[in-house]
């Protein structure tokens, strides 16, 4: 029968196709004593067995897909499968102890766990704990007879439903076969949903219970430009979702013939419109799109794809490749911003109540210079290579700013001495993402070459509202006034300097915020690249005067998020 959800639209686009789950399995399992060890030392052999057929099509596709590096990652559990200390023991277990081979393995794989996240000073050991954590996961999948879905293994076009998705689940995803994903949870501005528009998959999130709506194999519809997603629809809803999708693609076309044009305002002012990226692969895209620049590189992202700490080299080879393509358009790099809901499995953080107010970004780079050192290392080398400028991420104070500055300015000096080529004129800034640094912004605007406004964090912080969470999405609020005020003080602050101010948070590509942005003089307007010709076309149409009263209003008279809305509808209504 045809139901109705509906979510937040996080990425647009609009598809129809077969429901595939990817939902984890109930592993759970009682310990219980056996008279017959041969038996389980029988179904413990033929769970690895399965386990390694299925992680060597998992590795084939992923070589295919990703390419042989992040493959290797599954040669590392092939290996543990393979490894006769690691089956001995759990056999050993199995005899000794006359117990199931369930509770055998978890309690082995448990000591080698721990084992290994005990040598803190070993990096390499500590990333093999993540590993058997992964392994073991699988073969209890199979004793318990149990299927843990994997994205990988998708050959045909689904629709992706799962209870959430992490950023490295969602850079898995091939669409080709991916058509678009539906969560229960998440906001609009979680990374997954960034990734989601990057890639230009349709996604919907936040729908509560999607998951225990639909059953693996049904038809789905999804409309990502209005959150709706119809279960089992009927011929005709089927048939609506095409005719919107086509209307969709020809607004699309006519957004592509301002590909080459300069994105300036009806009154013949110039605004940099860039693009984020989170890796050199998302290039195809802002050059399909004609970004003027790149406002945010993402690097976390070289991090979490790879299996242990990417080198200088790898680094250097990454930046390089962005900064030549783009030249002599500029490239903000940002430094690694780990931590909140970015996770690396190498390099364990500890648990943490507030993990988005803990210990990530900027807070990790100062703490651990050797991982710091190395991406500045790599990013001076590369910058001989193009328009380089560098952003450090969460700053709430002006020590971590001059703590980072004079790391990187030993880096520089180091690399001068030893003759390597650097740029001479890499201008550093700061994202503006934590209250503090909004509200001084005026003393920063001293130290800094740039602000780049991430209100992805800084509407969270400032209204206390996970950006995530879609319980509090309602309080996600960036049109209301104390944001907008905050914003017109980072930008006032920065002019005040002679010096410029962006936006690489996802507002910066919002058709509503675009013209209140426009109205506060904001300089560089960074977003999904996909954005990037619909905020063109939509800053042909209006005016700055205009939209400098518009602002003034939204600023002063309005008090809410939905009347500054209203407000922008009226004064664009006609555009
Ligand atoms: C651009 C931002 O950074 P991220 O989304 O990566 O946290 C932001 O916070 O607005
Ligand atoms: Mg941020």
């Amino acid at each position: 029968m045809t139901k109705s959800l509906k979510g937040i639209a996080a990425s647009d686009g609009i598809a129809t196709a077969k429901a595939y789950l990817l939902v984890q399995p109930d592993l759970s399992f009682s310990q219980t004593s056996i008279q017959d060890p041969e038996k389980e030392i029988d179904r413990l052999h033929k769970a690895l067995s399965q386990s390694n057929d299925e992680l060597q099509i998992i590795r084939d596709k992923a070589a295919k897909s990703l390419g042989e590096e992040e493959a290797q990652v599954f040669d590392a559990h092939m290996m543990i499968l393979a490894d006769p200390e690691f089956a001995g023991a759990i056999e050993n277990k199995i005899k000794d102890d006359k117990i199931n081979a369930e509770g055998a393995l978890k309690s082995v794989s448990d000591m080698f766990i721990a084992t290994f996240e005990a040598m803190t000073d070993n990096a390499y050991m500590q990333e093999r704990a993540a590993d058997i954590r992964d392994v073991t996961k699988r073969i209890l999948a199979h004793l318990l007879g149990r299927v843990l879905p994997n994205p990988a293994l998708i050959d045909e076009e689904v629709i992706l439903v799962a209870h959430d998705l992490t950023p490295s689940d969602t850079a898995q995803l091939d669409k080709n076969f991916v058509k678009a994903f539906v969560t229960d949870i998440g906001g609009r501005t979680a990374h997954s949903a960034i990734m989601a528009r990057s890639l230009e998959i349709p996604a919907i999130v936040g729908t509560d219970s999607i998951t225990t709506s639909v059953e693996a194999g049904e038809m789905v519809t999804v409309n990502g430009l209005t959150g709706e997603v119809t279960i089992d629809p009927s011929e005709a809803q089927i048939a609506q979702a095409q005719a919107d999708a086509d209307a969709f693609a020809k607004q699309k076309a006519e957004w592509q013939l301002l590909k080459t044009a300069a994105s300036v305002t009806a009154d013949g002012k110039h605004f940099d419109v860039a693009a984020n990226i989170g890796t050199p692969k998302d290039l195809d895209g802002v050059l399909a799109n004609g970004a003027e620049g790149i406002g945010l590189y993402r690097t976390e992202f070289l991090y979490m794809d790879s299996a242990e700490l990417p080198t200088e080299d790898d680094q250097f080879e990454a930046y390089k490749k962005v900064l030549e393509t783009m030249n002599p358009k500029p490239v903000v790099v940002r430094t690694m911003d780990i931590g909140g809901d970015k996770h690396l499995p190498y390099l364990p953080l500890p648990d943490e109540q507030n993990p988005f107010l803990g210990y990530r970004a900027i807070r990790i780079s100062l703490d651990r210079q050797d991982i710091f050192r190395t991406q500045l290392r790599a990013l001076l080398r590369a910058s001989a290579f193009g328009n380089l400028r560098i952003m450090f991420p969460m700053i709430a104070t002006i020590q971590e700013f001059e703590a980072a500055k004079k790391v990187f300015l030993e880096e520089k000096d180091n690399l001068v001495k030893a003759g390597v080529k650097v740029s001479d004129s890499i201008q550093l800034g700061i994202m503006i993402e934590i209250p503090a640094a909004a509200v001084l912004a005026d003393q920063f605007a001293k130290h800094v070459d740039f602000f780049s406004i991430g209100t992805n964090d800084l509407i969270q912080y400032t209204m206390a509202a996970d950006r995530g969470n879609d319980r509090v999405s309602y309080l996600y609020q960036p049109y209301n006034p104390s944001i907008l005020r905050l914003i017109k003080h980072v930008i006032d602050s920065a002019h005040k300097e002679g010096k410029w101010a962006g936006m690489c948070g996802e507002a910066a590509g919002d058709p509503i915020m675009v013209p209140l942005l426009l109205g506060l003089g904001l300089d560089e307007y960074s977003m999904s690249a996909t954005s990037v010709l619909r905020v063109r076309s939509l800053m042909k149409k209006l005016s700055t005067a205009d939209m400098a009263e518009m602002a003034e209003k939204a600023l002063n008279d309005s008090i809410s998020n939905d009347e500054n809305k209203a407000l922008v509808e009226k004064y664009t209504a006609a555009k």
